[in-house]
């Protein structure tokens, strides 16, 4: 599976935590991240993450693209609700591409265990159904 990790500057401590605690589940998969986030994952785990551009510079859009291409699978975003973002509008443009394709979000630490224990069970399985398929979305 192909899994996006993001987390605002003051959630990156509990992504660090998080992907320390869960780093045997997440070896198994394909990591991508907005760029100071992805640094944080990789060199605490030491695993391979595909790093976009920092989210205030586009990073949010960049994996927001994938999600539209049929290109993640899942999404664990910390999201800092108490500090004004300069990048909201691309933080909601994010989050609502993964509602509009049906892509499993998590937005705080809760969730995103619950996420990546189903992942582990074959929770998300439902996926591999439409992987690889861009035509998966109606057409308008
Ligand atoms: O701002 C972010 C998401 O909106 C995160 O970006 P970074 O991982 O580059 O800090």
């Amino acid at each position: 599976m192909k899994i996006a990790l993001i987390a605002h500057d003051k959630k990156k401590p509990e992504m660090k935590k998080l992907v320390l605690a869960y780093r045997e589940i997440l070896a198994g998969h394909q990591l991508f991240a907005t760029g100071h986030t992805g640094n944080i994952v990789a060199e605490a785990t030491g695993l391979e993450v595909k790093c976009f551009n920092s989210g205030p510079l586009g990073g949010d859009q960049e994996i927001g693209a994938l999600i539209a291409q049929n290109k993640i699978d899942a999404v664990i975003f910390l999201r800092d609700p108490l500090t004004a973002q300069p990048h909201e509008p691309d933080v909601n443009a994010l989050i609502r591409l993964s509602d509009v394709y049906q892509i499993p979000l998590a937005t705080n630490l809760g969730t995103a265990e619950v996420l990546l224990r189903g992942l582990n069970n074959g929770y998300l399985d439902f996926r591999k159904l439409v992987n690889g398929r861009e035509d998966r979305h109606e057409k308008y």
